[in-house]
């Protein structure tokens, strides 16, 4: 049985799950996952195509009605898709505002969904309609939606995968720019291991339902990277716990359901 533990907090972590099990019929999909996010912390899950990411994503959005075992999350979460999932017939702002409808006043919501759009470049298109923006502004908006309600963790299910290369290096920086300005925690589900190393203090592998190796990417907050061969090793690591051969790997990208379908 996997056991993760982040660093202690003396806040205790923002998510706690303990022998988390889901199935879905006869198809054991999720198999006594323990993990642990602090406070503030960056983490990366990476699997294959089917092993079950999304549905612990599901889990810690409190997505899933029945989950087996603890799913605990202290503080609000956040949830941003790889499609942005917009309302079309509502504007920019009133998208992001929505996020806020069972908290603040009208004035108030507009004001926020402003000041994050803003936060996301998105300053000029707050009257813009959903189907009037290219997909990387869309993803902002979905990022400015999840940001918006000032989560304790944010998860983010492949947000980028749909954009192309240059757009994807934007929104990157984008994010790890929100996470130091907000302080939140975030877990990401992604097939890229680069993306995985570029972004997150820690990586976690999942393989048939289970967390089946991690590793801390640090340091990371006061920009002092890991040294390339460093990150050299990580990564052959994680390509190997992935399936994938190093050495056939294109050293540039390595989306894992590409290079498990090759
Ligand atoms: N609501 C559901 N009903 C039945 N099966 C489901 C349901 N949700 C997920 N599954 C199954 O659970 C398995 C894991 O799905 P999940 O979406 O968590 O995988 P994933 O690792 O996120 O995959 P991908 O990277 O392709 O998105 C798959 O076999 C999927 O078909």
């Amino acid at each position: 049985m996997a056991s993760l533990t982040s660093p202690a907090t003396t806040d205790g972590p923002v998510a706690r799950v303990r022998d988390h099990h889901r199935s879905f019929g006869d198809t054991h999909v999720l198999r006594a996952i323990d993990l642990d996010i602090a406070p503030g912390e960056f983490v990366a899950l990476l699997g294959r195509s089917g092993c079950g990411k999304s549905t612990l994503l599901r889990s810690l959005a409190h997505l899933d009605p029945t989950p087996a075992g603890e799913v605990e999350v202290s503080g609000r979460t956040s949830v941003a898709f790889q499609e942005p999932r917009l309302l079309p017939w509502r504007r920019v702002r009133e998208n992001v505002a929505l996020a806020l409808l069972n908290g603040s006043e009208r004035k108030r919501r507009f004001e926020l969904a402003e000041q994050t759009l803003a936060e996301v470049g998105l300053g000029d298109k707050l009257d813009a309609w959903p189907l009037q923006l290219s997909g990387g502004q869309a993803q902002r908006v979905s990022l400015a939606r999840a940001l918006v309600s000032n989560p304790a963790l944010m998860l983010l299910d492949e947000p980028f995968s749909a954009l192309d290369a240059l757009t994807r290096i934007d929104m990157h920086q984008l994010v790890i720019d929100l996470w130091r300005r907000h302080s939140m925690a975030i877990l990401i589900v992604t097939h890229d291991v680069d993306e995985a190393i570029a972004l997150a203090d820690r990586v976690l592998v999942m393989d048939d339902g289970r967390i089946a190796r991690e590793w801390s990417i640090e340091p990371r907050r006061d920009d002092r990277a890991p040294s390339k061969p460093e990150i050299a090793r990580i990564r052959a690591e994680m390509l190997v716990a992935l399936g994938v051969h190093p050495t056939t790997a294109n050293p540039n990208r390595t989306p894992v359901h590409k290079q498990g379908a090759a």
